[in-house]
Order: C-alpha cells, then structure tokens, then sequence
C-alpha cells in the first residue's frame, strides 16, 4: 500500500513582507509526477525550493533508514565545468552510493552525447548542459524528485525523451516539476495550480 512520503501541513510562505502562499495542504504517495502551473511570480519555485529546504533541515521529516533522500533541480545546473559528463556523473554517483553504470551509458546515449562524453562541460551548449543536470537527478537514488522548469533548453525530441524518462520514473518516485506548459507527451498523474496565494489540486 501506498504511504504518504511528503506533506505540508498549512504551508504558509512570505517573502519580506510578501505572504506569497498562504494555508497549501498537499500531501504525496510515494510515486507520481505532479505538475506545478501558474502565472510567472505566483510562487512555484518558491514553494518547491521552501519543500526542499524544509525536507532537508526541519525534524518533521522522518526518513526510513535516516537517509535524505531527495533531490533538487532548479536554476543553477550544479556540477564541476572542468570535469566531463562520465567525471561528473561518477563523481555524482561516488557521492550517492552509486549508481547504476549501465543505466548512466543508457542516458547518455538517450540523450544524444555519447560523442561529447569525454569533453568538459564548459564546452557544451546550454541544452546540452541541461541535460546534464537532468541526469544527474534522473540518476539519483532519491526517493523524491524536484525539478524547477527543467525542460528548459532542451530541444523537442530531447523534451520527448526526457519526457518518456520521467513517464517511467513516476512509477518508483515522487517527482514534482514546475512547468510552464505541460509537454504532450509527460503524463502527469496531477497538477497543482497556483493563484492568488492558493493552491488549487486536480
Ligand atoms: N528572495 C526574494 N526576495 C523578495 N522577493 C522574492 C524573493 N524570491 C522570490 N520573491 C518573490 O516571490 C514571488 C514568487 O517568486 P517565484 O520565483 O516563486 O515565482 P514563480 O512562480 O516560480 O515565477 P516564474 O514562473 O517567473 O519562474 C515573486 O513575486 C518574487 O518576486
């Protein structure tokens, strides 16, 4: 059966003298995809950056076998510019407890960068480094995924394969992903709208 793995309990967010959330009770199982939706500064991200430090730091948080074990991907891609992809991805890996390398050449090969894998990053294109960070969360051991407009970049048919990555992820993990459209091809077991200080769940 499944259990609740994430809840906020009448979340209430204010920015200096901002109150941007107001009263969000949501509550997760322990797999699914969620779409955050809203206008531009209704607080998506602050509500998932607010999810995530709360996760990491507040003692309500209860963690089965005591390991944090959620992940975070918003704006800053987060990972060493003069390392290369398999460097980074391992050195991710080592500070994970390992992944699985067949899947790591599997991504890579998805994402179309098995001829770039041994350039540093800081030679890749915008998209290309995107797709680095995703694999990097994709690769995590994380029982809970966040990512903040992560499609970001990304041409269409590398939206379309993150897209069928994250459709077969949602089946192990808890994922919630601000967006600002949804992609034809995700399949999302809900959304949460933000308007006007209040979250709206269908
Ligand atoms: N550090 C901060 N100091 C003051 N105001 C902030 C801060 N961070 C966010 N805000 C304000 O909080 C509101 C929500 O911002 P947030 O980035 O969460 O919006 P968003 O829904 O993710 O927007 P977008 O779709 O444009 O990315 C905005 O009005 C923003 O100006």
């Amino acid at each position: 059966m499944d259990r609740t793995i994430l809840e906020t309990n009448g979340l209430t967010i204010t920015v200096g003298e901002k109150t941007i959330l107001r009263e969000v009770n949501l509550r997760f199982f322990e797999r699914g995809m969620f779409a955050i939706l809203g206008e531009n500064g209704v607080g998506k991200s602050t509500l998932l950056k607010k999810i995530y430090h709360d996760a990491k730091t507040s003692p309500k948080w209860i963690w089965p076998d005591g390991k944090k074990k959620i992940t975070y991907l918003g704006h800053e891609l987060g990972f060493y510019s003069s390392l290369n992809l398999e460097e980074n991805l391992r050195y991710f890996a080592a500070l994970d407890g390992n992944h699985s390398q067949k899947r790591r050449e599997e991504l890579i090969q998805l994402f179309r960068l098995e001829k770039r894998k041994l350039d540093p990053i800081h030679l890749y294109s915008r998209g290309m480094k995107q797709k680095v960070a995703i694999m990097r969360a994709v690769l995590s051991s994380a029982d809970i995924i966040l990512f903040d407009e992560p499609f970001t970049g990304l041409d269409a048919e590398s939206s379309a394969v993150f897209s069928r990555i994250l459709n077969e992820e949602k089946e192990k993990k808890l994922i919630l992903i601000v967006l600002h459209s949804v992609p034809s091809e995700l399949q999302c077991t809900g959304q949460i709208l933000i308007k006007q200080g209040k979250v709206i769940v269908s």
